[in-house]
């Protein structure tokens, strides 16, 4: 995102140099330019197009950059419009006046889109006071000789339209701060709902919709599929030794030691209580059984917030034809409660278990 900013503004200032060009042009031409355009504008192209090629070629200095384009189109314009007053006034100062002043919303546009709010602010304040506070005194005080009765109100109300920019510009930028800040916020409560709070994990309804949309691209992809349900052994007895603290400590410390062990590809969520669940795509059963059978092996050989040793069952599924997500995880729990009832530290894959007990029927609840 903030590279895509970036790039737009590189890109602005690109063409904003192309555009000074290109009206230096056309005023040289047509023979309105006035003698102080003749250098100013191309010095103005210059400053605008060479910041950008800076900005472009030294990424880091873009937040110190920024203003020199702006501070440089604002006095620009300032001294433009007070050159115009003060050493063109003959019939021609009416056009240039007013060809500089319908420049000017174009310079509060860029100071809130280069700047931050309240700078861009203050820059727009000081060019519209710059601009128009003078004006105002040479018209009052009848300085402005080839102006007409008019020019009173008219200038009245440029001075209220470049109000109405400022104020909307200023509206802009709020408004899409507040989206920024409702889009950020939303995505928080997304994170917050798809993770378990003791671990950090993914929790159960986060990994639920983690398997239906892995199930479904390893079905289209072909590819295989495996999960393993992970128990830590006795751990009431954790609990009740050491007290639910020193358990939560146990359960966080579980969860980052099998993460370390998995693969970047393959989820890890905290399926409930002190369960674990490994979503393992494009794993066949043999690696399947390795990945779960290094995970045994660390949890047993790695020290413990409690300082005693820590073994967990695990069962593994691989998916077949016929699976869907609820049959994947049934498979995957029977295989764990075997691994439980052998006497459990050990691995067991649903498909032995099935070979072994196709009659098994336990159907332990599976969803909250
Ligand atoms: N500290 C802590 N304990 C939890 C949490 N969630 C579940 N438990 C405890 O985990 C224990 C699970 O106990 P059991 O289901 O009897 O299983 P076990 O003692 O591990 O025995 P086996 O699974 O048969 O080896 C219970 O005492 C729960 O209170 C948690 O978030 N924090």
């Amino acid at each position: 995102m903030p590279e895509t900013v970036a790039r737009v503004l590189h890109i602005l200032l690109f063409i904003g140099a192309t555009v000074i060009l290109c009206v230096w042009q056309i005023e040289l031409h047509q023979g309105v330019i006035t003698p102080w355009d003749i250098w100013m504008e191309p010095l103005l192209a210059v400053i605008v197009g060479g910041t950008g090629l800076v900005m472009v070629r030294r990424p880091d200095l873009d937040a110190r950059l920024r203003p020199i384009p702006v501070s440089a189109f604002n006095l620009y314009l300032i001294a433009a419009l007070h050159l115009t007053l003060l050493e063109s006034p003959g019939p021609e100062q009416w056009y240039q006046t007013l060809t500089t002043l319908y420049w000017v919303p174009l310079a509060y546009g860029c100071a809130f889109v280069f700047l931050t709010l309240p700078v861009a602010l203050v820059v727009c304040s000081i060019t519209a006071s710059a601009i128009f506070v003078p004006m105002v005194l040479w018209w009052h005080q009848d300085q402005l000789p080839t102006w007409t009765w008019e020019s009173g109100p008219l200038l009245v109300v440029i001075a209220l339209s470049h109000a109405m920019y400022v104020l909307l510009l200023w509206a802009v930028v709020k408004l899409r701060d507040s989206h920024a800040d409702a889009s950020a916020s939303a995505e928080r409560m997304r994170t917050l709902a798809a993770t378990d709070v003791l671990t950090g994990l993914p929790n159960r309804r986060s990994m639920l919709d983690t398997l239906h949309s892995t199930l479904d691209s390893s079905r289209r992809a072909d590819l295989p599929l495996a999960i393993v349900l992970v128990d830590a052994d006795h751990f009431k007895a954790v609990n009740d030794r050491h007290g639910h603290a020193v358990g939560d400590a146990v359960l966080i410390h579980l969860g980052a030691l099998m993460r370390t062990h998995l693969r970047s590809s393959d989820t890890l969520a905290r399926w409930g209580g002190e369960e674990f669940l490994i979503c393992a795509p494009g794993t066949p059963q043999e690696a399947a059984r390795e990945i779960a059978e290094r995970v045994r092996e660390a949890v047993a050989s790695s020290p413990t917030p409690h300082g005693e040793p820590l073994t967990v069952s695990l069962g593994v599924a691989v998916c077949r034809d016929h699976d869907d997500v609820d049959s994947l995880l049934l498979r995957a729990d029977r295989a764990l409660y075997t691994a439980k009832s052998a006497g459990r530290d050990r691995v067991v894959l649903a498909a032995e278990q099935d070979l072994a007990a196709p009659g098994d029927t336990r159907t332990a609840p599976l969803f909250d």
